[in-house]
């Protein structure tokens, strides 16, 4: 039976290394702020909005929530950006993704300032975290280098398979994990053999959005399985890419859905925020 990778407790642990850090920066009269930019009332952008304004306020950052009309023209979202870009009380700027379909989402987000964008998904930030130089790390994949890590798991030398290769996931992560010497896969829906791939994998990620993709039989044992995935069913359960039941008899590791990534994910954009608060003093 695979350990347990618990992200909820981690994700605690990181929330009060925040705390204290902000409190550092405090006693140095400097507030780390945070902007997020809602566009439109997707039910789940509320819920997960709600939650990173709450973790905010937790860790003593200031947040504030832009709620715009899902009518609002690009040119309005711009315009308060450029605002966010110039507002020295906004360290971190967030556009919650997805956007409206008017809305050109590439122009958004490399319209925020470098230094602010604590997401880490503007053209210039990628191109950093290729090339290895300073960077904000994307939270996500962020989020699992840091459970690796805390669960005393070093990717040096290991065979890592990705699969998946969003730009906010699966391609940060792979940069990510080269970065640590693994060798890395990614896999995506033209794999040929997605199953042979994954049984290769010392480090298995799965951020695909398919529930339960990855099942025992595609996982080699004692792999550590980090699973992106976050799929509501039908039936309102909510699962994630991996088939919890069948890959922990396998694996040595494994992260729940919930209380995996999940968690780290907003742990990991306050780490951000408060890493370009300090950057900017
Ligand atoms: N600009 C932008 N940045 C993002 O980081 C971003 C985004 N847009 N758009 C949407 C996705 C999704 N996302 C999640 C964050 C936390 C949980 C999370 O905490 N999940 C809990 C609860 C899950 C639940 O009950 O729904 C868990 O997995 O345990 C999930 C998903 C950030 N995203």
């Amino acid at each position: 039976m695979a350990n347990i990778l618990d992200g909820k407790k981690i994700a605690a642990e990181v929330r009060e290394e925040v705390k204290r850090e902000v409190e550092e920066l405090k006693a140095r009269g400097i507030t780390p702020g945070l902007a997020v930019i809602l566009v439109g009332d997707d039910p789940a952008s509320q819920v997960y909005v709600r939650n990173k304004h709450r973790a905010c306020e937790e860790v003593g950052i200031y947040s504030e929530v832009h709620r715009l009309a899902a009518s609002t023209t690009q040119e309005e979202v711009l315009q308060l950006i450029d605002q966010l870009n110039h507002d020295p009380r906004i360290h971190g700027i967030l556009v919650q993704l997805p956007l409206p379909d008017h809305i050109d989402e590439k122009k958004v987000i490399d319209s925020i300032a470098l230094d602010k964008d604590v997401d880490g998904f503007s053209p210039s930030n990628v191109g950093n975290l290729v090339i290895g130089d300073k960077c904000f790390y994307p939270c996500t994949p962020h989020g699992c280098m840091v459970l690796l890590e805390r669960a005393g798991i070093d990717p040096k030398g290991k065979k890592a398979v990705v699969v998946g290769r969003s730009n906010i996931v699966g391609k940060p992560m792979a940069m990510m994990l080269l970065a640590r010497h693994a060798t890395v896969t990614i896999c995506h829906s033209r794999t040929a053999d997605l199953a042979a791939e994954c049984r290769q994998a010392d480090i298995l990620v799965a951020a695909v959005g398919k529930p339960e993709l990855i099942t025992g039989d595609m996982v080699k044992e004692g792999a550590v399985v980090i699973d992106v995935g976050i799929n509501r069913l039908p039936d309102g359960r909510l699962v994630g890419d991996v088939h919890f039941e069948s890959v922990s008899s396998k694996a040595s590791w494994i992260t729940p859905v919930p209380g995996g990534v999940g968690p780290m994910t907003i742990a990991m954009l306050l780490k951000n925020t408060v890493e370009a608060a300090r950057r900017a003093c």
